[in-house]
């Protein structure tokens, strides 16, 4: 309700705003609000999907000069000459988000900063495009009634355009969409191995970034009528990009924030250019090294400090038992593979991380894999999972051939893991971490949230109800607002757990889930693994741990030096004479192992 207020206050303030400015000065609100278009679709490419863009001004380039050229040299209609120039832009996102799915960081930076200064290059001297004098007299925008060659009046038609696509990209951030991007922002790695479709999604990212350049280009041509290579040059290209970092680049309202800021800045020091870019660089290196969340994250810095002053964080949030799936009759005929792994052998340079390993998985099994340290465990769950292509050999997933297959496409076709050393998603919260893993929509269907958004605002409804569930189940409800980092390693074991159970495996592989565990956890770990398997999944695990592996898997693999050693029930591995050589040494006494009944085993 207060936010609907404040929403509105500024509505009425922003409505009226045209009635105290003279003709200048509402000509400087009008470029305020064309760069703030720009500096969302900046904080949506760069600050949420975390792909580095320097190119944001090429696409505003090509926004005003296609408006440009399509009205003088082929006399269209501004609105007609507009809409073929976003579709302009959106090809040329296209064009630039290619090379995002090969380099990242700041290559990726060199990339996009190579393609906008072709761009300058080329619209320099390129005849088209009217060389380094431009292109004037752009026919100007007509609306039936509607006077738009006055800029009091163009403000409105800036004004209803800067509240839908802020609307828009806000809507984007705060659905499943905009959490898919934070997530690969975070990890791209964990993200692509809970199915998020990583190539699609960078891509989906510079084409979102593009039509907002393609708008926010448009509404330039319009306005000033006149297009020349200045207006696109590297120069802005840096001042778009303070206005983000100043402003906060993980809030589009931080991204608007700064680009008024840093708009008016600029106002106030038109005579004094060096200076100005001085500031500018100066402002920028002093938000990164002391407030690297940008003006828009100020309040939730003050209020976490306050709040750590007083004491309160996290002291009432407590975990729950969990609460036991619903058994599922299973039936475990050994015909019925799961998985097969065939011949696989992966080289590291001049190291055989895994030579030759075979193994083969049923439905419904827990299966156990263990060896000393360095044997070639994680990376035979690294091959499994599509994080290494093996060297040979292949990986049969529910009858398929994976060999190599994109994380993204495993996890699709149902499998999920957890990590060694944890992936959560550290700027999500517990509840969006699961929201993430629970959303099985391909990237594909993001035409809906321009089509369609109320079914993406009930889907996105539908998660919120399943990850409420989830959270009950692992006893996580209290923690549901919280970042992962704030909590104790042990209930970030949990949760990784639930995260990769809400993806809705087939297959569930464990690397080291007991690693950092007390006792009591480990009890409860094995309770939630033998619940999951009960569920009708099934479950490979690395681990350490050979209590819990003894009493919790029915077979058991053995790997040393990168080769299968042992293979067999607990109770038969324990006494094969190469696995009591293999771990002579290590920190396992084979004497000590709890070895299981048969009855025991095979709960
Ligand atoms: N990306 C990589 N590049 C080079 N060598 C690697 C890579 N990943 C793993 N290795 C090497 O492969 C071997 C097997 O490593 P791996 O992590 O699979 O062993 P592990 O059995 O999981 O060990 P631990 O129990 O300590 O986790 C090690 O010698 C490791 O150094």
């Amino acid at each position: 309700m207060k936010r609907l207020l404040v929403v509105a206050a500024l509505g009425v303030a922003a409505w009226f705003l045209p009635y105290g400015l003279d003709s200048y000065a509402i000509h400087v609100v009008n470029v305020i609000l064309i760069f703030a278009i720009l500096a969302i679709g900046l904080g949506l490419v760069m600050g949420i999907a975390g792909q580095v863009n320097l190119s944001q001004v090429a696409f505003f380039g090509v926004g005003a000069y296609a408006t440009a050229i399509l009205t003088t040299h082929s006399g269209m209609g501004f609105w007609v000459a507009g809409v073929l120039a976003i579709l302009a832009t959106v090809l040329m996102g296209l064009v630039i988000g290619t090379p995002a799915l090969r380099v990242q960081s700041h290559y990726l930076g060199i990339v996009t900063l190579g393609l906008a200064l072709a761009f300058t290059n080329w619209v320099t001297n390129a005849s088209l495009s009217g060389g380094a004098e431009g292109i004037s007299g752009i026919t100007a925008p007509t609306l039936p009634g509607v006077d738009l060659s006055s800029e009091y009046i163009y403000y409105y038609l800036e004004l209803i355009v800067f509240a839908v696509v802020l609307g828009f990209g806000l809507f984007v951030v705060r659905t499943a969409l905009g959490r898919r991007m934070r997530a690969m922002r975070d990890d791209a790695l964990a993200a692509g191995a809970l199915g998020a479709e990583v190539p699609m999604l960078r891509m989906t990212a510079f084409m979102l970034a593009s039509v907002y350049g393609g708008v926010a280009g448009v509404l330039y041509a319009g306005l000033i009528r006149y297009v020349a290579p200045e207006s696109f040059n590297i120069a802005n290209m840096f001042l778009l990009l303070a206005m983000v970092i100043i402003g906060g680049r993980q809030s589009l309202i931080g991204c608007v924030v700064g680009a008024v800021s840093l708009a008016l800045v600029r106002e106030l020091l038109v005579d004094h250019p060096t200076i100005a870019q001085l500031a500018y660089g100066s402002v920028v290196v002093l938000v990164v090294v002391f407030a690297p969340t940008g003006l828009a994250g100020l309040p939730r810095r003050f209020r976490a400090y306050l709040d750590h002053r007083r004491g309160t964080r996290g002291t009432a949030a407590q975990l729950r038992p969990f609460q036991p799936y619903e058994p599922e009759a299973v039936s475990r005929s050994t015909q019925d593979q799961l998985l097969r792994v065939e011949g696989v052998t992966k080289q590291f340079r001049g190291l055989k991380a895994l030579d030759d390993v075979s193994l083969t998985v049923s439905t419904g099994e827990i299966r156990g894999i263990v060896g000393p340290n360095g044997s070639g465990k994680t990376t035979l769950f690294n091959v499994i999972s599509g994080l290494y292509k093996p060297t040979s050999g292949r990986v049969i997933f529910r009858g398929a051939d994976m060999t190599g297959r994109a994380p993204y496409r495993l996890a699709r076709a149902g499998m999920a893991r957890t990590f060694q050393n944890l992936r959560l998603f550290g700027d999500l919260t517990v509840e969006e971490n699961l929201l993430v893993a629970l959303d099985r929509w391909s990237t594909l269907s993001a035409w809906r949230y321009a089509l369609r958004p109320l079914s993406v605002l009930r889907r996105d409804r539908a998660l919120r109800r399943s990850a409420a569930e989830v959270l009950e189940r692992y006893g996580l409800t209290e923690f549901a607002s919280l970042a992962p980092k704030s909590l104790p390693y042990g209930i970030q074991r949990r949760v990784e757990i639930a995260r990769a159970v809400a993806a809705d495996p087939a297959l569930l592989l464990l690397d080291e889930p007991a690693a950092g565990l007390n006792g009591e956890e480990v009890r409860q770990l094995a309770e939630i693994v033998r619940s999951i398997r009960d569920s009708g999944r099934t479950v490979i695990i690395i681990e350490h741990n050979m209590g819990l592996v003894m009493s919790l898997c029915e077979q058991i693999t053995v790997l040393a030096g990168g080769r299968v050693i042992a293979s067999g029930t607990p109770a038969e591995v324990a006494v094969e004479p190469a696995v009591i050589e293999a771990y002579l040494g290590d920190s396992m006494n084979t004497d000590d192992l709890p070895v299981p009944s048969a009855g025991e085993a095979t709960r």
